[in-house]
């Protein structure tokens, strides 16, 4: 994959840090994911910078890494669910590489994300079917406007997803 790079996008729980890191094994390429970058420049997690500095302050760390980070050669980014609201984001993943939208159904969003405490928009929500449908509601055109692979990872392993990625990018090399 001559330096060309590949963004993941996608909701929270559709796999984009998983498949991100098992994707870039199996081309080898160098692998980032957003939210770690923003964790190590800040020094704490995800969840501390929501609590501390609050979402928007979030949204501007994020809008720093995503800048830096798409204009390296050569890698795959994971990014956050919450990448594509920014319209400069949105402008620089699209033109800086191919980008490949992970979809997931809400059922299995539920599933996934009740396994970890790291999404502060999820943490506190008793209601997290109604949260994540209006998310949706809002991101989904978002989503597809840059989508330039979309897969869906509903009841299929990371593995077979990573697999199926690979078969559909060949003829982008
Ligand atoms: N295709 C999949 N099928 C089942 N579970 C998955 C799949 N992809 C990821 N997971 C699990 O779902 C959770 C969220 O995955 P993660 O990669 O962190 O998603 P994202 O980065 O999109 O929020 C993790 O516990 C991960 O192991
Ligand atoms: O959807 C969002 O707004 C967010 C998604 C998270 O990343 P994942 O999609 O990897 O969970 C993380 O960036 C932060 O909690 C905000
Ligand atoms: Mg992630």
């Amino acid at each position: 994959m001559a330096k060309k790079n590949i963004f993941l996008i996608g909701p929270m729980g559709a796999g984009k840090s998983t498949v991100g890191r098992y994707l870039s094994s199996q081309l080898d390429m160098d692998f980032y994911d957003s939210d770690i970058e923003i964790e190590k420049q800040t020094g704490a997690d995800i969840n501390w910078v929501f609590d501390i500095e609050g979402e928007d302050k979030f949204r501007k760390r994020e809008e720093l890494i995503i800048s830096q980070l798409t204009t390296r050669k050569g890698i795959i980014l994971s990014t956050g669910g919450g990448v594509i609201l920014s319209k400069q984001n949105r402008n620089q993943l699209s033109a800086r590489g191919l980008v490949i939208y992970l979809t997931i159904n809400i059922e299995n969003q539920i599933i996934r994300t009740k396994k970890e405490k790291n999404r502060p928009l999820l943490n506190s929500h008793i209601e997290l079917e109604k949260v994540l449908q209006s998310l949706s509601t809002i991101r989904t055109p978002l989503y597809e406007e840059i989508a330039d692979i979309t897969v869906s990872t509903d009841f299929v392993n990371p593995k077979i997803i990573v697999q199926n990625i690979i078969n559909m990018i060949k003829k982008y090399i």
